[in-house]
C-alpha cells in the first residue's frame, strides 16, 4: 500500500480505532475458541479408542470444554461483527456529515469544476465502499492470522512432521500472492487509464452520435470506441491470464482437498512404518483442513479492499479541498455601493485572467460587463458573490470586504441569476421561495407574474404545487421569478440567461426593468442593442478593463467597443 493510501486511511478511521481495536481482539478470541471443538473432538477420540485411557470424568470434561468453547466462539465473534458493524454506521454517518459541511464550506466555484456525480459518488458511493474496510477486513485480517499460528502451533505438539506437512501449502500460497501483488498498483493504474479511454471514446461517440452520422464518420467515430475496446481487452488479458494462473496455484496449495491428500498420504507412510499411531491422523484431518480457509475468505475480500482503499483516498481528497477562509472580522457594510479595487484573479496560479481590474457599481445604477469571448466577464461577476477570493485586491459592498461579510449576510445582499440555472426537486412554488422562505403565497404568485412565467404555471398540472421539469426558458424565468423574490439589494445578472427564449425577450425586458429598479446591478452582456441604456459600460478584453463610460461616449472612441458594435455581433462574438 502506498504512504499516502495509509496515512489517509489511517487519518480517515481514526475516529473508530479504539473500536476496531476491541473488535479484533474479540475476533482473536473467537478464532481461538473456534479450534477448541475441533482439538477436543480429536482429544475424545483420543480418550474413547484407547481402553486403558477411558475415564469418564475426562470425557465429559473434554464435552463440556468443546461445547464451552463453541459458546464462547459464537458470543465473541458476534459481538465483534456487531462492534465493526456499528463502528462502520457511525463512521459512515460522521463522514456524510463532514462532507455535506465541507461542501458547505468549499468555495461557490468549485462546484462549476466537479459535477453532482462526483459529489454524490463522494457522498454515497465511496462512503459506502469503506463497509468492507471497517465492517469486515479487519475481523478476516485477524483471523488469517490467529487461526493458522495457533492451529500450527498444536498440531507441532500432536506430531511436528505431520503439522509440517500440513502447512506446507501456507509458505506457497504466501509466495504466489507476493509475486502477484508485484506491481500490482502500477498495472491497476494502467487498467484505470484503459477504462478511462473506452469511456471517453463510448461518451463521445454516444454524444456526437449526430453530429458523427450526419457527416458520414460512424465508421470512424466507431473506429475509435472499438480501438479503444481492443486495446482493454488485450491489456487486460495479459495482466489477468498469469495472474490467474499464480492465483488458482495459490489457492489450491492451501485448499481443503490438496491438505486432505497431504495429510493422508503422509499418515499412511507414517502409520505403516509404525511411527504413528492411527489416532493422530484425526487432528491433522480435522484442524488442517480448516487451516488457511480464513486467509482464502482474506485473499477473496482483496478487490474490496483496493475498492475501499481507493475511495478513502477520494474522500479525503475532497474533505482536503481548501475551504474559503470564513469571515475574518464581521462586520456590516453600510449602504450598497460595490467596488472591485484592483482586482488580480487566477485560476491555476499561474495565468491571470483578471488584472488590476478596478469598478465601482453604485446603488439605482446598471453596469453593463462587455468585452470578447474568455476577457473574464463571468469571473469578475462571479467574484462578488465569492465563488472565489481574488488573488490580489479586495471586493467590497458597502465599503466592507465581502471576505469579512458573514456568508449567509452576504448571499442576502447579493442575488444572481447566472446561465447554469438549476431548478430543485421540489415545487414550482418552492423553488420560487428558496430566496425568501417566508414569503407568502400571493408574493410568490406576484414575483412570478413579473418575470413573465404565472401564467405558464398555472397551466403545469398541479400549478405551483408541481415538481415538474420546465424548459430552459422557463427555468430561466422561474430564478428571474426567485431573485425578484428574495429582493436582494445587488444583482448579478447573466444578460443570456434572460434572453435565451427569444419569445419571451420582450415580457422579459419588463421584468428585467423591475427587478433591476433602485437595486446595484452588474449584467454580464452579450448583445450590444440591449445594454445601450446602462449607466455604465465596462469593456474588459484579455481580463483588463480598456474601456469605460455610457454607450454615446464608447462608440465616439476608436476602441474595442467601436468594434464590437460595428460588427454588430457581439453576442455571437462573446458566446
Ligand atoms: N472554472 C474555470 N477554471 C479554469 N479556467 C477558467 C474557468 N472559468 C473560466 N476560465 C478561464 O478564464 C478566462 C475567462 O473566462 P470567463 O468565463 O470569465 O470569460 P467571459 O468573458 O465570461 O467569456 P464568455 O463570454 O465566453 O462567457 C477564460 O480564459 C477561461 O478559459
Amino acid at each position: 500500500m502506498a504512504k499516502r493510501e495509509k496515512g489517509e486511511l489511517g487519518t480517515l478511521l481514526a475516529p473508530v480505532r479504539t473500536r476496531l481495536t476491541v473488535a479484533g481482539v474479540l475476533q482473536a478470541i473467537a478464532s481461538a475458541a473456534a479450534l477448541v471443538p475441533y482439538v477436543m473432538l480429536a482429544e475424545l477420540a483420543r480418550e474413547l479408542l484407547d481402553p486403558a485411557r477411558a475415564d469418564e470424568g475426562r470425557v465429559w470434561t473434554i464435552v463440556v470444554l468443546a461445547a464451552v468453547g463453541l459458546l464462547v466462539r459464537t458470543l465473541a465473534s458476534g459481538a465483534a461483527a456487531t462492534v465493526t458493524h456499528l463502528a462502520d454506521v457511525d463512521l459512515q454517518l460522521r463522514l456524510r456529515r463532514d462532507i455535506v459541511a465541507k461542501l458547505g464550506r468549499v468555495p461557490l466555484g468549485w462546484f462549476s469544476g466537479h459535477g453532482s456525480g462526483e459529489v454524490k459518488k463522494a457522498v454515497q458511493d465511496d462512503v459506502h465502499s469503506l463497509h468492507h474496510l471497517v465492517g469486515h477486513a479487519v475481523l478476516d485480517l485477524v483471523s488469517a492470522v490467529v487461526t493458522p499460528v495457533l492451529t500450527f502451533a498444536y498440531l507441532l505438539w500432536v506430531d511436528w512432521r505431520m503439522a509440517l506437512v500440513t502447512a506446507v501449502g501456507l509458505p506457497v500460497y504466501l509466495a504466489a500472492y507476493a509475486a502477484m501483488m508485484r506491481g500490482y498498483q502500477a498495472k491497476l493504474g494502467e487498467i484505470n487509464a484503459a477504462t478511462a479511454r473506452i469511456n471517453t471514446a463510448a461518451v463521445e461517440f454516444v454524444n456526437g452520435v449526430a453530429v458523427v452520422k450526419t457527416f458520414g464518420q460512424a465508421r470512424r467515430a466507431h473506429r475509435r470506441f472499438a480501438e479503444a475496446a481492443d486495446d482493454f481487452s488485450t491489456m487486460f488479458r495479459r495482466w489477468v491470464e498469469p495472474m490467474t494462473r499464480t492465483e488458482a496455484l495459490a489457492q489450491n496449495a492451501i485448499a481443503p482437498v490438496s491438505v486432505l491428500l497431504l495429510v493422508l498420504t503422509a499418515s499412511t507412510l507414517l502409520v505403516s512404518s509404525g511411527s504413528l499411531a492411527p489416532v493422530d491422523v484425526l487432528p491433522f484431518a480435522l484442524l488442517g483442513l480448516g487451516m488457511g480457509q480464513p486467509i482464502l475468505t482474506l485473499g477473496f475480500g482483496m478487490g474490496a479492499m483496493q475498492e475501499a482503499r481507493e475511495a478513502a483516498a477520494r474522500v479525503t481528497g475532497l474533505l482536503a479541498v481548501p475551504e474559503l477562509p470564513p469571515a475574518g472580522a464581521p462586520a456590516v457594510p453600510e449602504g450598497h455601493v460595490v467596488e472591485f479595487d484592483r482586482v488580480t484573479f487566477s485560476y491555476d496560479g499561474e495565468r491571470d485572467v483578471l488584472r488590476e481590474v478596478s469598478l465601482t457599481l453604485r446603488p439605482g445604477t446598471v453596469t453593463a460587463l462587455v468585452g470578447p469571448s474568455g476577457s473574464g466577464k463571468s469571473t469578475l461577476a462571479r467574484l462578488l458573490p465569492r465563488f472565489w477570493d481574488p488573488g490580489q485586491g479586495t471586493v467590497r459592498i458597502g465599503g466592507v470586504d465581502v471576505r469579512d461579510i458573514p456568508s449567509g449576510e452576504l448571499y442576502r445582499l447579493v442575488g444572481t441569476v447566472f446561465q447554469d440555472v438549476r431548478l430543485l426537486r421540489m415545487s414550482v412554488r418552492d423553488n420560487i421561495r428558496l430566496g425568501r422562505p417566508e414569503a407568502t403565497d400571493a408574493e410568490v404568485e406576484a414575483a412570478a407574474k413579473a418575470a413573465c412565467v404565472h401564467e405558464r404555471i398555472l397551466a403545469l398540472p398541479g400549478g405551483y404545487d408541481a415538481v415538474a421539469s420546465l424548459s430552459g426558458g422557463e427555468a430561466q424565468r422561474v430564478s428571474i421569478a426567485r431573485a425578484l423574490l428574495a429582493d436582494t439589494p445587488v444583482l448579478v445578472l447573466d444578460e443570456a440567461t434572460a434572453y435565451a427564449d427569444p419569445e419571451s425577450e420582450a415580457s422579459i425586458q419588463d421584468a428585467l426593468s423591475t427587478l433591476v429598479a433602485g437595486r446595484t446591478v452588474l449584467v454580464i452582456a452579450h448583445r450590444l442593442h440591449t445594454i445601450t441604456g446602462a449607466d455604465q459600460i465596462v469593456v474588459l478584453e484579455d481580463g483588463a478593463v480598456v474601456q469605460r463610460g455610457g454607450h454615446d461616449d464608447l462608440l465616439k472612441e476608436d476602441g474595442v467597443y467601436r468594434r464590437l458594435w460595428e460588427r454588430g455581433a457581439v453576442k455571437e462574438e462573446s458566446r
